[in-house]
């Protein structure tokens, strides 16, 4: 048996199937070419019988795919196969795919037929496909329900009359792997005819179970596996391509299967996929999710930073992606902080690591995600040394809104005195600023300019206030940081404040210098 295992994508047949809106022709192209630049062996473009649009769509197909065997899929019944054939006979290497169902609730109450009836359905339509190519392949749908006895009849009998390719779904995904696994074994056991056909699954996700089962098939001897990209398709899903590729590649030294699979091509397959089908991928997503490679707790990041595979079973290169995320929240580490400043360019002698590390924890706990223009920032806030300040912030309150006086109530600590006072203004900053104005009663102070400045992205980024004011004909800058906008605001002007101070306290000691120099 071969080590081989051909992968049969349908996302433009199944996974198209369960989207809120069909796909042009030419969107199903570009899917098409992408699926070819990956490497699939087989696409399955569509359901030409079903529609005008899509006969069109799976000719279009046929006609410029070289590299993938183009399929079509039909009924067991006549016309669905002639639309088929039609419809591909322009390729250069086509596949018909037919099928009937084979499971007792599908039999008795769907197709309402005997048992025998759809046996010889099924090899007539096997027939009637080969007229048109030799590359045919036969579904006995819903098998994992079917009784093994009726499968392996059925098996028996597609492959009999011609189907080089026999595909055992489970349809609704009702199948465990051990018992899945067990059915393709019986297959090999009981068919008589079963080395003259490929056996391929095609299983579906009701119960999280579609990949697990795909493998414990090819586990079993089934060489061809159908799946879709980001496990799009009807209900919960089909197996998806990306997590089978990368479970057959990562795991090659235990399975010894191969696929003709680029892998470098999933993630750029998958975004196209998504945004064509205008299906978002969930972020945990094996393979494709954007937090798949991913690292946001301290101990991980460390460890990735120091041998990536302690935590990553295949790289990001691997599938496509530049390289992985180092996240940075509230529960990262240090040596991540001090791994990401390096990046940015900062040398580690110019930074206190500790008290970097300290702001940032207050700022994470309070934002989540912790972005590089947020660690530059506190970067530059370190070094301001808040604690040993002149003016000291200790209490802020706004209140602002539709229909109300904006009021502020500021406490400040000056020198080792404790003051609080409150105002009304203009708006919220405006109050908070007079507050903190009478508090000092620095009437020589104005603020000339107040910029207000958003270093992040969404509504919880960090708001970042930059104020410039003249005091005794002298203009000081002072920039302020915080998640709320007021206090980032009363924060730059307390950053002024204390320059102020500083420059009054080295006036003092020139004119003392003065004096005595003068006496
Ligand atoms: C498991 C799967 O994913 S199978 C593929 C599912 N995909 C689709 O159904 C999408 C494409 N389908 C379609 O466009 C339409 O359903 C068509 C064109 C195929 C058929 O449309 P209609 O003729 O209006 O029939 P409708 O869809 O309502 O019912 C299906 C008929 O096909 C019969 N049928 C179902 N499967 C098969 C089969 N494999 N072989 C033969 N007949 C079948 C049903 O018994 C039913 O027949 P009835 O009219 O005698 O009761
Ligand atoms: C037509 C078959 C392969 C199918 O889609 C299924 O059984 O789910």
């Amino acid at each position: 048996m071969t080590n081989q295992v051909k992968i049969f994508d349908t996302t433009l047949r199944d996974g198209e199937q369960a989207l809120p809106a069909s796909l042009s022709a030419k969107e199903k192209l570009q899917i098409a070419l992408a699926l070819e630049r990956l490497g699939v062996d087989i696409i399955e473009a569509g359901f030409p019988v079903s529609s005008p649009g899509d006969f069109q769509s799976v000719q279009l197909i046929a006609k410029e795919i070289k590299n993938s065997v183009i399929c079509g899929l039909s009924r067991a019944l006549p016309g669905d196969i002639d639309a088929c054939g039609q419809a591909l006979s322009v390729a250069d290497q086509f596949r018909i795919h037919t099928f009937i169902a084979t499971s007792e609730i599908h039999v008795g109450a769907k197709l309402r037929k005997s048992h025998d009836d759809v046996v010889d359905m099924a090899v007539a339509a096997v027939k009637h496909a080969r007229k048109y190519t030799n590359d045919v392949e036969f579904s006995c749908e819903d098998a994992g329900r079917t009784h093994i006895d009726y499968l392996c009849r059925m098996v028996e009998a597609a492959i009999h009359a011609g189907a080089t390719t026999v595909n055992i779904p489970d349809t609704v995904g009702y199948t465990t792997p051990t018992e899945f696994g067990g059915i393709i074994q019986q297959l090999f056991n009981r068919v008589p005819n079963i080395d003259k056909a490929i056996i391929s699954v095609h299983c579906h996700n009701d119960l999280g179970l579609a990949v697990a089962n795909s493998l414990a098939a090819v586990e079993q001897g089934a060489r061809q596996v159908e799946c879709t990209i980001n496990g799009i398709g009807e209900r919960a899903g089909n197996a998806s391509l990306e997590e089978i590729a990368m479970i057959l590649q990562t795991r090659k030294g235990l399975l010894g299967i191969d696929t003709n699979i680029n892998s470098t091509e999933i993630s750029r397959t998958s975004k196209l996929v998504s945004q064509l089908c205008n299906m978002p991928v969930q972020s945990n997503k094996a393979i494709v999710g954007a937090n798949a490679f991913s690292h946001s707790s301290g101990i991980h990041q460390d460890g990735v930073l120091k041998a990536q595979n302690t935590y990553e079973i295949m790289t990001p290169e691997s599938v496509g992606i530049n390289k992985n995320n180092l996240n940075l929240t509230s529960r990262s580490g240090r040596h991540v902080i001090k791994h990401r400043l390096t990046e940015l360019g900062y040398k580690p002698e110019e930074f206190d690591l500790e008290a970097v590390y300290d702001a940032f924890l207050k700022l994470a706990d309070k934002k989540g995600q912790v972005y590089d223009y947020d660690l530059e920032a506190l970067l530059f806030f370190d070094k301001q040394k808040h604690d040993q300040a002149h003016y000291q912030l200790l209490y802020l309150q706004a209140n602002s809104g539709r229909e109300i006086i904006p009021s502020a109530t500021v406490k400040m600590k000056v020198g080792e005195q404790e003051i609080t006072q409150a105002c009304t203004g203009n708006g919220p900053v405006d109050a908070a600023f007079k507050a903190i104005i009478s508090i000092l009663g620095h009437e020589d102070l104005e603020v000339v300019d107040f910029k207000l400045d958003s270093k992040g992205e969404g509504a919880d980024a960090l708001a970042q206030v930059s104020v410039i004011a003249t005091y005794k004909d002298r203009r000081f800058h002072g920039i302020g940081l915080a998640t709320d906008i007021v206090e980032a605001g009363v924060k730059a002007l307390i950053f002024v404040l204390n320059n102020t101070y500083l420059a009054d306290q080295i006036d003092q000691q020139k004119n003392q210098q003065e004096r005595v120099v003068g006496v």
